[in-house]
């Protein structure tokens, strides 16, 4: 770390050392902090613009806060990075995302500071509630701070916490950082009500009031006297948080410290349900990420003197780009097509669907239960909709994918992308349990391509069926099979042999991407390989041929091993009488943290070599 450029930061191992400065070095040390967040970003990749956003709310916080006894919860937890450079982590930045580094949320196991695990949006203010009510009960007088953004606002769970937190006696303070903009620009009524919050007749009086009261009265009169004006409707009409119980107090200028510090500090002092509305710009600080916060929202390394630019070579087309691309050929082929997407656009690879089908795109806003249902809704119609949903994401809407869409058998496509291990976001986001919880479900399917050209013919095999079936599909890039042009599916429930070993002694069933290090291993072994391409239904023939052929039957899955496509095997065999020699290979009942993918997988013994020496190791037992 350069004396120079960081001479404060580099003295500040906790908040405390903070709370020594004057408003002054407080200003100095943000502008510091922000360097060292563009700085470390561009050598490890992570999230930049949200974090470039939270600078001085961070700074804030901490300052006025008692933390760690106060507690911060922090929505998403994407944008933590300055709260753990401020809270002990500034020397292991370096190691952010990576095996054995810090992680890019937020991580109870990791800091005292880190008060409560996020990843998944929109929990903070229920467990901020949570610990704001257990203090009470325990007679502590300790605040509960959720910070939560525009984007995370708009989710359900965001509402059932305001309508429970509203009711209570509790010391909560719910932060909503607004800088209007969720992964893409955010959807729906909820951001059309905040810009009217911001702007207008609203922004206008409340922010020149403020000005004055705050250049001429001491901060608690300000406040009191900004309290008794709210109430009488004279700064703000009630706005809908003090409609939910809550005393709403904004909006203010969340990059100045001027304006944050005396207002917490105040706020500090109130009793009960607390809200705050702050106002920041992603990206804030860094002129590349202000002007394009989308690119550098999760971006890669980077120059931070050049920003990002396009790699020399083309890279390998991502499954997400398949399926990108199929949305659209399919879209362009059935009018009925709709493509459905909860905030996910540009990961989920809708963009040029949004462009080409505006018409047809629907971003509900971070939602993924209401995404499911209103598929389901539409399906009832004979409207053909495509969900296109992270794997992990879909753990939200398990209740409407049973109740709304299983139950009543509507020809829903889920396109199940970053199924698997995902690396540097970790556990929080592994797409693991999908095709556990998807296959004890009636009337589901899912199909589980090999490569990408598999994608892209499982995606229209599923658009084909008249009932709801998901296409689970791994980040990143394949082994490079280019998809076919056409759009013909392949048959339905049916699996292949791809590897015909002489010997017969092993076969591998594999069920996706690990089909590719299953036929490496293969060849080392003479192994019979199949490739099942769908985990419900189970193509029972072909089992029932390679179980009478051959000794010991390997599952192969990069999902979880307990009641995965390898328990399914287990079934199907038990169904028929048959006790043979299995073995699973797949994700294990641990948690995997975050670090590069490859690594990852070789580490559960999912490479070709990981493969080939279980296989061995079974056959000595
Ligand atoms: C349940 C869930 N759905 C989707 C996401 C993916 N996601 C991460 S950040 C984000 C946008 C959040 O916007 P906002 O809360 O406004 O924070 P900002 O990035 O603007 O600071 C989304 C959609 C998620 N983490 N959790
Ligand atoms: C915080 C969050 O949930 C997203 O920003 C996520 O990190 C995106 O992951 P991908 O990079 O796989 O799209
Ligand atoms: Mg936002």
């Amino acid at each position: 770390m350069p004396t120079n450029t960081y001479s404060l930061l580099q003295n500040i191992d906790d908040p405390e050392a903070m709370r020594r400065l004057s408003r002054a070095q407080l200003k100095t040390l943000a502008a510091e902090l922000r360097a060292y967040v563009i700085d470390s970003v561009s050598k490890t990749g992570g999230h930049l613009s949200s974090n470039l956003g939270t600078v001085e709310l961070t700074v804030a916080l901490h300052t006025v806060f008692n933390t760690p006894y106060d507690r911060i919860v922090w929505d998403v937890g994407h944008q933590t990075y300055p709260h753990k450079i401020l809270t002990g982590r500034r020397d292991r930045m370096g190691t952010l995302r990576q095996l054995g580094g810090l992680s890019g949320f937020p991580q109870r196991v990791e800091s005292e500071y880190d008060t409560f695990g996020t990843a998944h949006s929109s929990t903070s203010i229920s467990a901020a509630l949570g610990m704001a009510l257990a203090a009470k009960q325990k007679g502590e007088d300790r605040r509960a701070i959720a910070v939560i953004g525009d984007g995370a606002m708009t989710a359900g769970m965001a509402f059932e916490a305001l309508n429970n937190g509203g009711v209570h006696d509790a010391n909560l303070l719910v932060i909503l950082n607004d800088n209007d903009m969720s992964i893409s620009p955010p959807v729906g009524a909820l951001n059309r009500y905040l810009a009217q919050l911001m702007s207008g007749q609203f922004y206008a009086k409340a922010r020149d009031v403020g000005k004055s009261v705050l250049k001429q009265v001491p901060p608690l009169l300000e406040l009191a006297k900004r309290l008794e004006q709210q109430a009488k409707g004279m700064v703000v009409p009630a706005t809908m948080f003090e409609q939910f119980g809550f005393n709403y107090i904004g909006p203010i200028d969340g990059h100045d410290l001027d304006s944050l510090i005396p207002t917490l500090e105040n706020i500090k002092g109130l009793k009960g349900p607390q809200f705050l509305h702050v106002v920041t710009k992603k990206g804030q600080g860094y002129k590349l990420a202000e002007a394009d916060p989308i690119a550098y929202h999760g971006p890669g390394k980077f120059d931070p003197s050049v920003g990002l630019v396009k790699p020399a070579t083309p890279p390998k087309q991502t499954f997400t780009q398949v399926f990108g691309q199929w949305l659209c050929d399919m879209a362009a082929k059935d009018q009925r097509l709709v493509g459905i997407t909860p905030a996910m656009r540009e990961g989920s690879g809708m963009v040029e669907f949004h462009k080409r089908f505006p018409g047809r795109y629907y971003d509900v806003g971070i939602a993924e239960q209401h995404a499911v249902t209103f598929a389901g809704g539409m399906a009832c119609e004979g409207v053909k909709p495509v969900v296109a949903i992270y794997s992990t994401f879909l753990q939200r809407a398990y209740d409407q994918l049973i109740h709304d869409v299983a139950l009543q058998n509507l020809p829903v496509v889920f396109a199940l992308d970053r199924a698997g291990l995902v690396g540097a976001d970790g556990a929080t986001h592994a797409g693991a349990y999908d095709i556990a919880f998807v296959r004890c479900i009636p009337n589901m399917s899912m199909a589980c391509p090999a490569d990408e050209r598999e994608t892209r013919q499982l995606l229209s095999t599923a658009y084909e069926q008249n009932h709801p079936v998901c296409v689970r599909y791994p980040r990143g890039a394949g082994v490079g099979v280019a998809p076919l042009e056409s759009l013909e599916g392949l048959p339905f429930g049916k699996g292949e042999i791809r590897r015909e070993s002489a010997a017969k002694k092993i076969a591998i069933l594999a069920f996706g991407t690990l089909l590719y290090p299953a036929l490496q291993a293969a060849e080392a072994l003479d192994a019979t390989v199949a490739n099942m391409r769908w985990a419900k239904p189970l193509d029972e023939e072909l089992l029932l041929q390679i179980a009478a052929e051959h000794g010991l039957i390997v599952t192969l899955e990069e999902g979880s091993i307990m009641g995965g496509a390898g328990s399914a095997v287990l079934e199907a065999l038990a169904a028929h009488g048959l006790s043979k020699n299995v073995l699973q290979l797949g994700l294990p009942d641990q948690f995997i943290e975050h670090g590069d993918p490859a690594k990852l997988l070789a580490l559960q013994g999912l490479d070709a070599a990981g493969i080939e020496a279980s296989i061995r190791k079974r056959l000595a037992d």
